[in-house]
């Protein structure tokens, strides 16, 4: 079931759509009087509750006196475009790092299809791809070979490393690119080969942590197509960014954290309120600061 691509499908018309269907002829001479039948009406079908795929309780992360997660619990669905947002320093990577197996909780589970994080590492880590914070690549290794590794590190076959790589190489742009040195890409280039290799087995659940900084708007527009397509699909993708329209256009939940601690969870609709997704995060990350003092600033010492 892993191994299985959550890639969608080539549509093709079915051969009974495509057949020509004759209408049969009325007979002229008799005129038929049907009973009015009764029209039946259609029973309410109600949308079956959507699988969980990632679930966090109670998560809680200390640093020294700092405590940097204070007690998360999270349910997302199947299918969820979720997005996590909070002020820097609020416990978002921290939480990201606890869920994909980086960073041990002092307490706490993660499960992801059901497989624990920490008791079950090689099969949940298997259900997911992630794209860290802080990117540490092997840089000294081309594009090609970096996205090869990753695939065989995988369980991947070299022939379907070898397709998925040119296929994800086009789908970022990023065929020109292949063979030159990790170590030579730019920033947005090298986020952009992180995630292909994040991708390459096809993961059930997507882990992304600020996978837009760094990245053009162009290429940023086809990664959102490609991210939607797999949603579609019935992948799950978890993403934290502080572009708040880009979490409000492309997720479909969201959380907000601060301090550690979720103030605001569920669909976008519910927990923006009637308001932007930015003023509903200012107003529960704790405002602006006024731009006072600092008078110096302007002095211009020259
Ligand atoms: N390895 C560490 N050692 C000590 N403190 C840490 C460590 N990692 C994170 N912290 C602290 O934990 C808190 C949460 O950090 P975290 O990186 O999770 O925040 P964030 O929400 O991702 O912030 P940002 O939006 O700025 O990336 C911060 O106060 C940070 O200084």
């Amino acid at each position: 079931m892993d191994s299985e691509p959550v890639v969608p499908e080539a549509t093709s018309k079915s051969s009974a759509a495509a057949k020509t269907v004759r209408k049969p002829r009325t007979p002229r001479a008799t005129v038929a009087v049907r009973k009015p039948v009764a029209t039946p009406v259609a029973p309410v079908v109600e949308a079956a509750p959507r699988e969980v795929v990632l679930k966090l309780s109670g998560l809680v992360k200390r640093f020294d006196d700092k405590t940097a997660v204070a007690g998360i619990d999270l349910e997302i669905a199947t299918g969820s475009f979720f997005g996590i947002v909070g002020p820097n320093g609020a416990g978002k990577t921290t939480t990201l790092s606890m869920i994909t197996g980086l960073l041990r909780p002092d307490a706490g589970t993660v499960t992801v299809h059901g497989a624990d994080v920490w008791s079950d590492p090689v099969v949940a880590k298997r259900k997911m791809g992630v794209l860290p914070d802080r990117l540490r690549m092997f840089d000294r290794l081309t594009g090609a070979q970096l996205l090869y590794y990753s695939g065989i590190l995988r369980g991947l076959d070299k022939t379907t490393v070898r397709i998925r790589t040119a296929d994800l190489a086009s789908a970022f742009g990023l065929e020109d690119s292949l063979d030159r040195l990790v170590t030579d890409y730019s920033a947005g280039m090298t986020k952009k080969l992180a995630l292909a290799a994040a991708m390459i087995h096809s993961p059930r659940v997507l882990v992304l942590d600020e996978p837009f900084e760094s990245v053009d708007p162009v290429s940023a527009a086809n990664v959102i197509d490609i991210l939607r397509k797999y949603v579609a699909a019935g992948g799950t993708i978890i993403i934290s960014s502080h572009t708040m329209n880009l979490i409000e256009r492309v997720c479909d939940s969201v959380a907000v954290i601060v301090n550690g601690a979720v103030l605001a969870s569920g669909p976008m609709a519910e927990v923006c309120d009637g308001k932007t997704l930015e003023e509903k995060f200012v107003e529960l990350a704790g405002g602006r600061k006024a731009a006072e003092g600092m008078e110096w600033l302007h002095t211009f010492s020259d």
